[in-house]
């Protein structure tokens, strides 16, 4: 690829219009996000622990070193209310006009309860609606499935309740955190999916067979990762096959899995053969303040990568509409800023030639 071609991939991508399904809050922090924090916690003479350096991992282990880090400067709901403005701003600076957000309901003793947290996170969403008219912002409810079974049912029960008082904002529930730890919890998902709440889990970024049966089993919205799966990365051709039979679209975040070491380069991700599968699938970040990247740097990874035109990647954003856990309203007109997008663009291109 010469340096202009670069330069265009670049600039489209930023441009384009885009919808990201798989953020973490916390993961999502910016260091700039991070050095503010810690001012503001400075400044209240509250310094829970010194911010360290903080290195791009080279392992899922040391990611999830690095989450404790950033939760200590998000430890009170003005800490989460600035910190969800602030991530909402930088997907906003990014492109993005389609985002739903994800974190863990945290308590902190004598601080923040975790319903307080999650009420924190909504206030953030409802303030940027005026900040950043023209990014529509969802959250979903984490379960961490290292922190047991009550603290997964108190979470459940939280967005339960949640998702009757803030129907607009709060759409679904994640099943996250370290996969080589813990449970899913499906028995408890179920409750949450009676409710109405879709949800997306975590799946295989560890090679764990029985697990990734009982999540295709337990047939989830979406799909996170589903790294292990395919042959090539530690899978098996049967639990690949029995994926695409699921025709559940699963979230790919490129960078997020090179940088925890589950894949050994982007060439060998596992959207290659999802993609030549025709499985549906979106692109994702998952942690861009952890793993330094945006949705647009996804884009344009996956676009050289597996030479998808400009047009692919306009199509791919539609499929995460479809994907997505907005309200048919909200889709369709999404859809609609996309489409003039694309239309546009094409005109462009077809002028210039
Ligand atoms: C890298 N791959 C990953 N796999 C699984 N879970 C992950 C993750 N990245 C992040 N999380 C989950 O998100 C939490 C941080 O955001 P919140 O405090 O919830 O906003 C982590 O503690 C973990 O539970
Ligand atoms: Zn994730």
């Amino acid at each position: 690829m010469s340096s202009t071609e670069k330069i265009n991939l670049d600039s489209f991508c930023r441009a384009l219009p885009k919808v990201e399904l798989h953020a973490h809050l916390n993961g999502s922090l910016s260091l700039r996000i991070m050095k503010k924090l810690y001012e503001l916690q400075h400044s209240d003479g509250r310094i829970l622990m010194d911010l360290p350096n903080i290195e791009e991992p080279n392992s899922l282990e040391e990611c999830f070193q690095l989450f404790p880090i950033v939760h200590s400067l998000t430890s009170t709901s003005e800490a989460v209310f600035i910190a969800t403005c602030d991530m909402i701003g930088e997907f906003y600076d990014d492109g993005v006009i389609y985002l739903e957000v994800r974190s863990t309901p945290r308590a902190v003793d004598g601080v923040m309860t975790k319903k307080e947290y999650v009420e924190a996170i909504i206030r953030g969403i409802i303030t940027s609606k005026n900040r950043y008219p023209e990014i529509l912002v969802k959250y979903l409810i984490s379960v961490d499935r290292m922190k047991g079974y009550e603290s997964a049912k108190q979470n459940i029960e939280l967005a339960i309740e949640m998702i009757e008082q803030y129907p607009d904002y709060v759409v679904g529930l994640d099943l996250s955190g370290d996969p080589s730890k813990g449970s899913a919890f499906l028995e408890l998902l179920e409750k949450s999916r009676k409710a109405g709440l879709k949800i997306t889990a975590h799946c295989a970024e560890v090679p764990n067979e029985i697990e990734i049966m009982d999540i295709l089993n337990f047939k989830p919205d979406r799909l996170g990762h589903c790294t292990c799966i395919h042959p090539t990365l530690n899978g098996k051709e049967e639990l690949f096959q029995r994926l695409i039979q699921s025709n559940i679209p699963i979230e790919l975040c490129l960078t997020s899995n090179i940088k925890c070491g589950t894949v050994p380069s982007y060439d060998l991700h596992q959207f290659k053969y999802l993609y030549e599968a025709g499985h549906p699938i979106c692109i994702a970040t998952d942690d861009k303040g952890v793993f330094n990247t945006s949705l647009s740097k996804e884009f344009e990874l996956a676009a050289r990568h597996f030479q998808l035109s400009q047009d692919t990647l306009c199509q791919l954003t539609i499929n995460s509409v479809k994907y997505s856990f907005a309200s048919e309203i909200e889709k369709s007109r999404l859809t609609d800023v996309i489409n003039a997008f694309r239309f546009q663009s094409v005109s462009t291109v077809s002028n210039t030639k």
